[in-house]
C-alpha cells in the first residue's frame, strides 16, 4: 500500500514514514493539506504528517487539516529531531527551512548568523535543495542530507535549541480504517458556543472517568473571532466503555456543532 507524505526525499516527515510504509513505496506533496487531501480521497492507503514538536509546538496547518478532511489516524511516531546546518561553505547570507526547523534553531541562529535571512520553504529538505542550487543559501536539515548527489559541507551538527527535540507524527488513513483499538485516541470537538465554564464542562467527561488526557489544543474555527475547535488526545482506547460514555457526554455539550472521532492508535518510538 503506497503512502504519501511531505517532500521532497530526505524530510523528517520521510524518514517517519519509512518506519510504517509496509511495502517501501513512498510518493510525496508539498504540503500537509495535499497528504491529507490525498488519504481522504483514497488516492493512499497511508499518509504521514508533523503533528507537534517539542519545542515549537503545534504543526497547525495538520490539526486544521484534521479537523476537515475525514481521515482516521491509525499510528503516532515519535522521533527525535536533531539539526544540521547545510551548505556549499560558509558563505552564505540566507538560511532556507521549513518555518518548524527554523523556529527550533531560533537561538542558534540569532547566536551564529545574527545578519542572515531566514526564509521560510516546504519542508527541511527543499531548503538543502536550494542550498545544492545556491551558494549564498544554507538550509536546516537531517544531516544524512548532505551526502544525496553534489556533496554539501556540514557546517555544524545538533543546531537545535535543546538536545530533547522531538517532533509527533500521525500515521493516517482513509476514514473507513478508523480503529478503535489503541493506547490511544484523538478527538476534535467543535462546541459553537460560547459560555462561562464550557472548558471545564468539556473536561469534566474524562476526569470523572480517570481517563488521563496528553493534549488540549484550541484552534480558530474559522467562523468567526473567538470561536473554536478543540483537538483532544487522551489515554484510553475508543474500545472501552468509559470512552463511549465520556463521547455521548461530549456530543451532548456539543449538541451546536460536532465531534469527532479521529481513532484509537498505538504510539511508536523511531530512534535514527
Ligand atoms: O520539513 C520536514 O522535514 C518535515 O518533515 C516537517 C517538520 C515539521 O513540520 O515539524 C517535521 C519535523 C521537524 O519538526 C521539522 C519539520
Amino acid at each position: 500500500m503506497a503512502a504519501v507524505t511531505l517532500g521532497p526525499e530526505g524530510t523528517y516527515s520521510h524518514r517517519a514514514t519509512t518506519a510504517v510504509a509496509d511495502d517501501g513505496e513512498i510518493d510525496f506533496r508539498q504540503s500537509v493539506t495535499a497528504i491529507v487531501d490525498a488519504v481522504a480521497s483514497g488516492e493512499y492507503g497511508r499518509g504521514v504528517i508533523p503533528i507537534e514538536n517539542s519545542i515549537e509546538g503545534s504543526v497547525t496547518e495538520s490539526l486544521d487539516a484534521l479537523a476537515e478532511y475525514d481521515v482516521a489516524v491509525v499510528r503516532e511516531i515519535v522521533t527525535p529531531i536533531r539539526h544540521a546546518l547545510l551548505a556549499q561553505g560558509p558563505e552564505f547570507d540566507t538560511v532556507a527551512s521549513h518555518s518548524q526547523a527554523l523556529a527550533q534553531c531560533r537561538s542558534y541562529l540569532e547566536r551564529e548568523y545574527p545578519d542572515a535571512t531566514l526564509e521560510a520553504v516546504a519542508s527541511t529538505a527543499q531548503g538543502v535543495e536550494f542550498a545544492r542550487d545556491d551558494p549564498s543559501v544554507a538550509g536546516i536539515g537531517h544531516p544524512a542530507n548532505a551526502e544525496d548527489g553534489v556533496d554539501l559541507e556540514v557546517l555544524a551538527e545538533d543546531i537545535q535549541d535543546q538536545d530533547s527535540n522531538a517532533t509527533r507524527f500521525f500515521a493516517i488513513a482513509p476514514a473507513a480504517e478508523r480503529s478503535t483499538g489503541g493506547g490511544k485516541t484523538s478527538l476534535v470537538v467543535y462546541p459553537n458556543a460560547n459560555y462561562p465554564g464550557l472548558l471545564l464542562e468539556l473536561l469534566e467527561p474524562f476526569a470523572e472517568r480517570d481517563i488521563n488526557l496528553t493534549r488540549v489544543e484550541s484552534r480558530p474555527s474559522g467562523q468567526r473571532l473567538g470561536d473554536y475547535v478543540f483537538h483532544v488526545d487522551f489515554e484510553a482506547g475508543l474500545y472501552e466503555s468509559r470512552t463511549g460514555a465520556a463521547i455521548d457526554d461530549l456530543e451532548e455539550l456539543a449538541e451546536k456543532g460536532w465531534v469527532k472521532r479521529l481513532g484509537s492508535y498505538d504510539t511508536e518510538h523511531v530512534v535514527e
